[in-house]
């Protein structure tokens, strides 16, 4: 349960400014963080004042020798993929969704769909992401696994249009919203979902965009993850994705998660310059399907915010945002020439406080600050591959796993400690994922 908790000795890790790490403890009470105190003789007596206040304290966590951070925050995501991961691998995005995806999700029950998230869920609290945004179908159960498991999430509909059950897609989209919206203490928010540009016509695209617009939500879109996508779009409508998006009004009012953005040229920057919102970049999964690199520096010298996902396993193989931390860094390193074109800290800032604001988090979550969601990770440090321990910073970039996670914390609320899962039957989640995702994909 959420209670008094006390972080000692933690190398914390605020995400508030470079310099902003140094060795203290940090007090939760209930969901939000009361304090942060260093080692200097005032924060000290501080700590103490506040630890008499407090008479009783629920648990203590030594935390010397690992560091502490805001927890991880994955933009963008299709939890129930999990159990169609590395099924059908080395294909091109398109022949991928409409031969394998597309016809193993036409197979997949709500019950599916909750084992699924769940092992997803399961891997990502233990490699330390504590939000995550998803788009997928029988919301509802993702909602039931959020709710239980402890996790902070974005939830939406995912609307693919090409038949005529637009109405009852767009109905299940404002249920997800109605019901859930606020929902599990506040740790659910909602979004609404056209899938994207190639599988959304325009009439359909205008409609979820009034919708948006009545609810006051913001909306989560595929965007421009191909150069087949490009070529489409054109033929359609003679516009790249990110013109077609802009014409049919997507940025004007609403707050827009946009996912991958790799194909976007110098042009179609200046539709998105000033959005609310901005990109997920995902790294892991436009590797995978061979899409290209996501012009990620460019964007963000433009002012609009890129933060990381993974995308589904299927694609990204794996949630741990640690590896799509390194593969985003790498991947610009590679593609200028350049190891110094830009730091390991802006990497971290997008895999936390820059999600947190494509995820309209940004004032609860995604730094150490007192007053702000106590939503943290404990690294521990002392690990071969992580010592000598010369720069932390550059360690948790270039060189920590998911697996170093010590302890994952939501909302004030300890999910996961000593590796041990708290809020998951790990061993029922595994066994219905393996069973599951053998009749999913069979045959195909
Ligand atoms: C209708 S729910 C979401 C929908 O998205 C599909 N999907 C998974 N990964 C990707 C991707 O990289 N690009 C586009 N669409 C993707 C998923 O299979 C679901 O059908
Ligand atoms: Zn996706």
């Amino acid at each position: 349960m959420s209670a008094k908790l006390w972080i000692q000795q933690a190398t914390i890790i605020t995400m508030r400014g470079e310099e902003d790490v140094f060795v203290g403890d940090i007090l939760v009470e209930e969901d939000r963080i009361l304090g942060v105190y260093g080692l200097q003789q005032d924060e000290r007596q501080q700590l103490e004042q506040a630890i008499a206040q407090w008479g009783t304290i629920d648990r203590t966590i030594d935390a010397s020798g690992m560091a502490v951070m805001p927890g991880l925050i994955n933009a963008h995501q299709h939890t129930p993929m999990n159990l169609l991961k590395c099924f059908s691998d080395d294909l091109k995005l398109m022949d991928w969704l409409e031969q394998k995806m597309f016809p193993a999700e036409a197979r997949m029950t709500p019950e599916d769909i909750y084992w699924g998230s769940k092992l997803s869920m399961a891997e990502m609290i233990r490699s330390g992401t504590t939000t995550f945004a998803d788009m997928y179908i029988h919301m509802n159960q993702i909602a039931h696994a959020v709710e239980e498991t402890g996790m902070r999430a974005s939830l939406t509909r995912g609307l693919v249009f090409g038949d005529d059950r637009v109405q009852e897609r767009m109905q299940e989209a404002v249920d997800l919203v109605e019901r859930w919206h606020g929902g599990a203490d506040g740790r659910i928010t909602t979004m609404f979902g056209p899938h994207a540009p190639y599988t959304c016509p325009p009439d359909q695209l205008r409609a979820v965009i009034q919708l948006a617009e009545s609810y006051r939500l913001p909306i989560h879109i595929h965007l421009a993850e191909t150069r087949e996508e490009t070529a489409q779009i054109d033929e359609r409508y003679g516009q790249t994705p990110t013109q077609y998006l802009y014409e049919l009004g997507l940025f004007q009012q609403l707050h827009v998660l946009l996912a991958h953005g790799v194909h976007i040229s110098e042009h179609d920057m200046s539709y998105l310059e000033g959005m609310r919102g901005g990109i997920s970049h995902n790294p892991l999964s436009n590797m995978k399907l061979g899409c290209g690199i996501a012009p990620v520096l460019e964007l963000q010298r433009r002012g609009i915010t890129v933060g990381l996902g993974t995308d589904g396993a299927g694609s990204a193989s794996t949630l741990d945002m640690f590896a799509g931390i390194r593969a985003a860094s790498l991947l610009q390193k590679l593609h200028y020439g350049d190891p110094a074109i830009e730091s390991a800290y802006r990497f971290l800032q997008m895999a936390t406080i820059d999600s947190a604001r494509l995820l309209q988090l940004d004032h609860e979550v995604g730094t150490i600050e007192i007053g702000k969601k106590a939503d943290l990770i404990l690294i521990d440090l002392n690990k071969p591959h992580l010592q000598p321990l010369h720069h932390v910073i550059s360690a948790i970039a270039y060189a920590v796993n998911g697996a170093d996670v010590h302890t994952t914390i939501v909302n004030g609320q300890v999910l996961m400690h000593k590796r041990e899962l708290l809020t998951l039957d790990e061993q029922q989640v595994l066994k219905e994922g393996s069973m599951r995702s053998k009749r999913l994909v069979a045959g195909l």
